[in-house]
């Protein structure tokens, strides 16, 4: 252990930056780096706080992540209906809420970015740029969104809509998702910029491509799921094991009723949830 330059501090695992100048050269290029990722992995999963949050009312999963040393946190894919529990639980456990970000323009439900601004001031809000929506923050394919010593990277993944992104923490091994795979399924493509052709490539290169222990955290789950992994859903996800001709095929095939608050959802969403909301939630903003 002291050979490798672990050091122990504060309760919280280590890892010196310069490895031990007694390790072949050999071992420090192959072994070093492999264990230095390991072990920061390890370490940082000790010191990262993840709730997983429902809305039963759209089966929308939001996600907090927090630095527990740090105490920065962000929030992927806040409902709005529900912005007052998430700020609550942020305010309750001592955290300073830093992002709240969105995969994607969301249909069947108004993001609670907005109203969250409002709640814990200080705190921005995160979109691709792609999307076309406007946020504090516009992000891209390959950029990392840090909180504490924590990051979540970033990758494009359209198909369901233009601006999907899924964030991946390595530390984590968790993917977050959005509408782009869902447990044993992935997000429609019929309407905003639906392309089932798209969909299947971003899936397949930017997210089933991860290791197979990666746990999988979609935005939604209508069956009572919570989580899968990579592995379970290269093995068993019904349409993205299919070629891809029968993919869009299944795709174009759905027939699915359009979210029932698709007209209300949209507008705002393009804004991050901060106007043109109906008229009992603009009230909130307004209080
Ligand atoms: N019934 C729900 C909407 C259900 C729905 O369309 N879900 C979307 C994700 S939200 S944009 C989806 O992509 N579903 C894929 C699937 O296979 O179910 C409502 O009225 O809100
Ligand atoms: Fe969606």
């Amino acid at each position: 252990m002291a050979m490798l330059g672990f050091l122990k501090s504060a309760g919280r695992v280590a890892l010196a930056r310069n490895p031990s100048p007694f390790l072949c050269s050999s071992l420090k290029q192959a072994a070093v780096p492999s264990l230095f990722r390991m072990m920061s992995a390890l370490a940082s999963q000790n010191d990262v706080l993840f709730r997983q949050l429902f809305d039963r009312e759209t089966c929308t999963y939001t996600y907090l992540l927090a630095d527990t040393q740090t105490k920065e946190a962000v929030l992927i894919d806040p409902v709005i209906d529900l912005a007052e529990r998430d700020a609550k639980l942020v305010g309750e456990l001592g955290l300073e809420l830093k992002y709240v970000m969105n995969t994607h323009v969301h249909a069947d439900h108004i993001t609670g970015t907005g109203l969250l601004k409002k709640l814990v001031p200080g705190c921005q809000s995160v979109i691709a740029e792609v999307s076309g929506a406007v946020a504090d923050v516009l992000i891209k394919h390959g950029e990392t969104v840090k909180f504490g010593e924590h990051e979540l990277e970033v990758r494009s993944t359209p198909g369901h809509t233009n601006g999907c992104v899924t964030y991946v923490s390595h530390n984590l091994k968790s993917v977050f998702t959005g509408d782009a795979l869902l447990i044993r399924g992935c997000g429609r493509t019929d309407f905003q910029e639906g392309s089932a052709e798209t969909l299947y490539e971003s899936v397949h290169s930017q997210i089933l491509s991860l290791p197979e222990d990666y746990v999988v955290y979609p935005a939604h789950d209508y069956k009572g799921n919570t989580s899968s992994s990579v592995g379970e859903e290269k093995q068993f996800n019904p349409r993205l094991t299919k070629p891809k001709d029968e993919f869009i095929e299944i795709m174009n095939n759905l027939g699915l009723p359009y979210p029932k608050k698709i007209d209300i959802s949209l507008p705002p969403n393009k804004v991050c949830g901060l106007y043109n909301l109906p008229d009992e939630l603009a009230a909130k903003l307004e209080d």
